[in-house]
Formats: C-alpha cells, sequence, structure tokens
C-alpha cells in the first residue's frame, strides 16, 4: 500500500494562497484520503471530527449535493464529487416538510453517505433556500468531509481500478500501520439499516385522492419518490422492506419497491416475498425502481452483477426500446441486473447507451415494470416522471377490473393507527 506520513505541523495551519482555496482554510484541520492499495491525497477537514471507513465511489453530478447526500442508497460511501467546487448554494432546511408532510428539501432526515470528497469546499454560500453551510451541515451531522483533493486524478484512478474501499482520517498524521482494517459497507445488510422499522402510513390529501392506497416496501425510499406516488393521487403505507407483503397484497391498489443501499443479494427475503406476490397476485401492478428494479430481477429468476464504478449522475442516456426515445436520466448504482439471465416473460425495457449495461425490465403479460435509473431524479432531470403515470394508468385498470376499490374500504381503520412517518 503506498502511504505518506506527513511532517509534524501545527493543528492549525495555514492554507497557501498559492493553492485557489478560499482563504478560510487557515482555519482547517489537515485530512487524508486513504485508498485501499491505492494513492493517499491530502487535504484539509471541513466536515466532523472523526475518521470514517467505506467504499469510495464517485458522481458526475454538477448539482442537488444534498439530495445525493440524504439519498439512503449512499449508505456507508465515501461520495466523491468530480465538480470541482460544492457548497456554493449552502444546504436547505433538514427538516421543513411539504403539504404531504414529506421533507421539502431532502431525501431523508439524515446524511447517509460516510464522508464526501471534494476538489474545493464552498465555506461562503448563497441560496434563498440555504439556511446552513455544506460545512456546518457536515460538522452537526458527523459527516467526515475532505478538500483540497485532486478529484480529477482520484476519480482516473477509480474509472481504472474501480469504486475502492478508502478512508477519510482526520488530525496533524496519517500512520498507516497505525489505522484499522478498512470498512467494506457492500459485506453487510445496509438496507436493515435505513428501512423503516414498522410500517407507517402516508394519507393523500383529499384534494389530491384518486382513492388509489399503494403498499411501498421500504429499502431506503427517498422521499421524492413517496411524493411522485402521493402527488398522483395516492394514499401509501409504507412497509420494513422485509414485510410478507405477498400476505396482504390483495389489500392494495399496486406495490411500489424502493432504491436502496448495497448489495440487492442481501435482501434475499424481500425477493422470496416478491416472488411469492407476482405468483399469487398475477394482476397486481409492481414498479420497482433502482434496488427496487434489482431485486424484481431476482425475484424472477434473474441475476444482479457488481459493476467496475457504477453510474452516479444526472445526465445519463437511457434508450426506451418500446418507444425508441432516448432520456436523461438520474441514476446512483453499483449493481447492474444482467439482462441475460432474465427468463422469457421478461423484456428489456431500456438500455443505457453511454455502456449498454441494463436500465429497466418489463413483464410481457403482467403489469410489473422497473427501472435501474431514478425516475423521481431529486437530483436530475425528469424526462421519464411519465413512468409514475404509467404505473397509475395499470392502477386503474387493476381497480376497474377488480370491481370494487378493496383497498381503501378494508385498510381505513388499520391505517388510522400506523405512523405517520417513517420509524426510525
Ligand atoms: N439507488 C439505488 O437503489 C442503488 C441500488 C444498489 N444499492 C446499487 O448500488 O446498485
Amino acid at each position: 500500500m503506498l502511504s505518506l506520513r506527513l511532517p509534524q505541523l501545527s493543528k492549525r495551519f495555514l492554507a497557501t494562497a498559492s493553492k485557489g482555496f478560499t482563504n478560510k482554510t487557515s482555519q482547517l484541520d489537515r485530512a487524508t484520503l486513504t485508498i485501499k492499495n491505492g494513492p493517499v491525497f491530502n487535504g484539509y477537514s471541513f466536515g466532523a471530527d472523526k475518521n470514517v471507513s467505506g467504499e469510495a465511489v464517485f458522481t458526475t453530478s454538477l448539482v442537488g449535493y444534498p439530495e445525493s447526500m440524504t439519498d439512503p442508497s449512499y449508505k456507508g460511501q465515501i461520495l466523491c464529487f468530480t465538480q470541482p467546487l460544492i457548497g456554493n448554494y449552502g444546504v436547505p432546511s433538514s427538516t421543513k416538510k411539504d403539504e404531504f408532510n414529506l421533507l421539502k428539501y431532502m431525501e431523508s432526515p439524515t446524511v447517509q453517505c460516510i464522508g464526501i470528497v471534494v476538489a474545493d469546499a464552498a465555506l461562503e454560500y448563497s441560496h434563498w433556500t440555504a439556511v446552513e453551510s455544506l460545512q456546518q451541515w457536515c460538522q452537526r451531522s458527523g459527516v467526515a468531509a475532505i478538500s483540497g483533493v485532486d478529484t480529477r486524478q482520484l476519480v482516473s484512478y477509480l474509472r481504472d481500478k474501480g469504486s475502492s474501499l478508502a478512508k477519510i482520517t482526520i488530525g496533524e498524521e496519517y500512520d498507516a500501520d497505525e489505522d484499522a482494517a478498512f470498512e467494506d459497507p457492500g459485506s453487510v445488510n445496509l438496507v436493515h439499516k435505513v428501512t423503516t422499522k414498522a410500517p407507517f402510513h402516508i394519507a393523500c390529501p383529499p384534494e389530491h385522492s384518486k382513492g388509489i392506497h399503494i403498499a411501498v416496501l421500504d429499502c431506503g425510499a427517498k422521499e421524492n419518490i413517496l411524493r411522485c406516488l402521493v402527488e398522483r393521487g395516492a394514499s401509501l403505507t409504507v412497509f420494513p422492506y422485509n414485510y410478507p407483503i405477498h400476505k396482504i397484497a390483495n389489500k392494495f391498489d399496486g406495490l411500489f419497491i424502493s432504491n436502496g443501499p448495497g448489495d440487492p443479494t442481501h435482501c434475499s427475503a424481500t425477493t422470496e416475498n416478491l416472488k411469492a406476490t407476482m405468483d399469487q397476485h398475477h394482476e397486481l401492478p409492481i414498479f420497482g425502481i433502482c434496488l427496487g428494479h434489482q431485486l424484481l430481477a431476482l425475484a424472477s429468476g434473474g441475476k444482479t452483477v457488481k459493476m467496475k464504478y457504477g453510474n452516479r449522475a444526472h445526465n445519463i442516456p437511457a434508450l426506451d426500446l418500446k418507444s425508441g426515445k432516448c432520456h436523461i436520466t438520474s441514476q446512483n448504482h453499483g449493481y447492474a441486473v444482467d439482462e441475460t439471465s432474465l427468463n422469457s416473460d421478461w423484456e428489456p425495457f431500456f438500455t443505457n447507451l453511454n455502456d449498454l449495461s441494463n436500465e429497466g425490465m418489463i413483464h410481457k403479460h403482467k403489469p410489473i415494470f422497473s427501472t435501474q435509473f431514478h425516475p423521481e431524479a431529486k437530483g436530475g432531470p425528469l424526462d421519464t416522471a411519465f413512468l409514475f403515470d404509467k404505473f397509475f394508468k395499470n392502477i386503474e385498470v387493476y381497480k376497474a377490473t377488480n370491481g370494487l376499490n378493496l383497498g381503501a374500504i378494508d385498510n381505513s381503520l388499520l391505517v388510522d393507527i400506523l405512523p405517520k412517518e417513517r420509524v426510525i
């Protein structure tokens, strides 16, 4: 391993103006980013005074750092931004809610990545929604943050060698020999950490309601996914990821499976439950996003693979194989569905035009489809928001052919006693 022992310096040290960083770096502690079996980068700490270890991944998104950092799919990861200046528009409120009782600006109540890496952190900020700086947010959220890193060199390395285990260490001296082992977040079930601990219910306000009731499997659902469902007229009952949903799926008008962190093969209970749901409830509309897509693929006998460095950006082209149109999509994933492993009941729905990886699948006979990309965006473009409308069309057909809205009638008493927000 390449390691670097830094000379002893006073804890507060002066940054040289020639490096182009803001004068405020003179107030910052030094920090080190160490890639396992790879390079070591020196920089400045502008986050929590805490050493962290996880998987280093990079995003090429230009904006949306509050949304990305609170996306539960980034749990356990060290997020490296290729956009050189991060923090210039500050951080909006972490608690403000919208009319659906969903977080207005953030994708979950807390920062989910364990650390961030940037070339230049803006310690001053300006935006009408901002309530604090990126530095203040990282410090109070316990998130390690390092600036002053040559992120071009770092990302070239990650692109060549693949996503790598890494550490951010804070302080004046880094000694690789004294460090604990690198932690691999991929080895544990991260979904278990981010899922709601008990079912909760989001009632659609009467002025929006279409009398639709959707069951959501929460593998680490982004807030804007829930919003995309509620604002289209559905009430939601959100279940822990491993809830035996097949036993009550007939009470709902549709089933949604969310995004989430880590290796999908850790969620074997979910894939078993999804298999039983698809076997027992033939006409039930189902929609999955990202991890939800991967779990549906596993449930139908397909396979997933770990990608070299994944896809994390807000401008990835995905070809709609049904319409022939190309959509620009928001993505954050390190695993992909092996399209060749899908059985003959399924067909690919979208293809990534950068690397030709699978971006979605659709059932040939049932109202089930899923996407690897994020139609809800946040951040990113809304090109594929029409997929939520497609899900709702499938639900309308299902409700019409099933006559009664069983969900709304049978569940009305039960959902009233459920909590109204995620149970953590
Ligand atoms: N955004 C997601 O749901 C990510 C899915 C999965 N954890 C992956 O990295 O591929």
